[in-house]
């Protein structure tokens, strides 16, 4: 009944709230069997549970590639426009979230490099020897 709801101090700090209708990496991984086989195909969830039995490829390949991203497996077959049209009628819905387990992929801007903005700060006094010398050498 309360429609309290203005500015709830929401005790969900990490995270945000998944939009109906979007099914997450978790939900995907629930359904990796074949009495209940989802798979991801270019960030759209599809239930293929039906399908299996009637897949020209086989049940096996299905099975494998149940509760993940397909995508990259469906793909690499050459799948026939007629096999894509067939989609829309598995459809779920839209991924949400992550597709892989949080792989770390963080890119530390290595020192040494001289990127725009950052060289190693040896750089200047090394600089200013060889400048230094070079003074030197071509004034003697
Ligand atoms: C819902 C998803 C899928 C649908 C609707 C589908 C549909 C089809 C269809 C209609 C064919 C017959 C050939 C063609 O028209 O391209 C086929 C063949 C095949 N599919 Fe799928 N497929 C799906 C997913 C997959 C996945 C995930 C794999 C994993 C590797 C796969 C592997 C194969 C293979 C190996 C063949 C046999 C190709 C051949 O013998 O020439 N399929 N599929």
């Amino acid at each position: 009944m309360a429609e309290a709801s203005s500015s709830s101090t929401t005790t969900q700090s990490e995270k945000p709230v998944q939009p109906e209708g979007t099914y997450s990496l978790e939900q995907l991984k629930e359904h990796g069997t074949r009495e209940s086989l989802w798979m991801l195909l270019h960030d759209k969830v599809y239930d293929v549970t039906a399908f299996i039995d009637e897949h020209p490829g086989g049940d096996e390949v299905m099975i494998e590639e149940a509760g993940r991203d397909a995508t990259e497996a469906f793909e690499d077959v050459g799948h026939s426009d007629e096999a894509r049209d067939m989609l829309p009628k598995m459809l779920l819905g839209d991924f949400y979230g992550e597709k892989k387990s949080k792989t770390k992929k963080s890119f530390s801007s290595n020192d040494g490099s001289t990127s725009s903005g950052g060289f190693p700060i040896w750089v200047v006094p090394v600089a200013l020897i060889a400048a230094f010398l070079a003074w030197r050498v071509f004034l003697a």
